[in-house]
């Protein structure tokens, strides 16, 4: 961690923190996000870390390395400057359906922001990561055209029971003041289906009307953006020098502490409340539940 110097904070997520860095050599900026060793460590962000190395594309946060360090296992990417998405539409508006604006930032997963939870995984049943994505997609797609988080009565945006009600009916429909083309009000009302059994497909969405209408060539199956694989990946690191870092993140951080930090350590860590509750965590916009 000697080869780069701590900026500031940049989020929390569910794992832990993340922070601004620049390598020092190069000046190049980067995210790292710290999660704590031991158990945390588990084979979710093992896979995790893996898939996003093996993922090469110019809308994809690129992976670069992970790194040790006496108390945490750190994974060090390129830095998205744009912020978060719903920021980036609070203080610029949202975005035209045509617009091929290019967002730099981590597309959003299952995990982590509860306003992006598929129905199926609110409620704890048994559930299908791959369907359960394509709802959280479609949030992603509907904050983009819209401005504001669907299921969100606007007269009252923080009564979490009634968007939870919404988000859990089965027969959940965008309202008419929503103001989308009618491709796309018919993608959404496909994707917003509460079983998931019955929502939409990702190789049906990619023959929707709505997708395919200028559909810039790199998203076309087999062009030039598509993704490519690891082969070709400029990460330091093979896969078998991460999985053993990983492997070695596993064991909790042993030594002499002084009042939770670890002597030696060559970073600021001491705002890291590693052991904060999902609860806890207070999310501008975004609901939390337990159900
Ligand atoms: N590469 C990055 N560039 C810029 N900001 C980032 C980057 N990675 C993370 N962040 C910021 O840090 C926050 C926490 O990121 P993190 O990936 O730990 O959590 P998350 O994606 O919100 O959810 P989860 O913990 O489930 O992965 C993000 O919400 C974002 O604000």
């Amino acid at each position: 961690m000697e080869r780069y110097e701590i900026l500031r904070d940049i989020g929390s997520g569910n794992f832990g923190v993340a922070k601004l860095v620049r390598e020092k050599w190069s000046g190049e900026l980067y995210a790292v996000k710290f999660i704590e060793r031991g158990q945390k460590i588990d084979e979710h962000v093992q896979r995790e870390i893996m898939n996003h190395r093996s993922l090469k594309h110019p809308n994809i946060i690129r992976f670069k390395e992970v790194l040790l360090t006496p108390t945490h296992l750190a994974i060090v990417m390129e830095y998205a400057a744009g912020g978060e998405l719903f920021e980036r539409i609070c203080n610029a508006g949202r975005f035209g359906e045509d617009e091929s604006s290019v967002l730099h930032s981590q597309p959003k997963s299952t995990v982590g922001t509860p306003a992006y939870i598929a129905p199926e995984v609110l409620s704890r049943k048994e559930y299908d990561g791959k369907i359960a994505d394509v709802w959280s997609c479609g949030v992603t797609l509907y904050v983009m055209l819209v401005g504001a988080y669907p299921f969100e009565d606007p007269e009252d945006p923080r009564n979490f029971r009634k968007t939870l009600q919404r988000i859990l009916s089965v027969h959940y429909s965008i309202p008419d003041y929503v103001r989308v083309s009618m491709e796309c009000r018919h993608l959404l009302s496909r994707i917003f289906v509460a079983s998931p059994e019955k929502r939409i497909t990702i190789p049906e969405i990619k023959k929707h009307p709505w997708f395919l209408k200028n559909l810039p060539i790199e998203f076309m199956d087999g062009g030039e953006g598509a993704l490519q694989n690891a082969k070709e990946n400029d990460s330091s690191q093979s896969v078998e020098e991460i999985l053993s870092i990983i492997q070695e993140a596993r064991t909790p951080a042993e030594g002499p502490k002084l009042g939770g930090q670890f002597l030696g350590g060559s970073m600021d860590l001491d705002d890291l409340d590693a052991d904060a509750d999902i609860d806890d965590i207070e999310m501008s916009g975004d609901f939390v539940c337990a159900l």
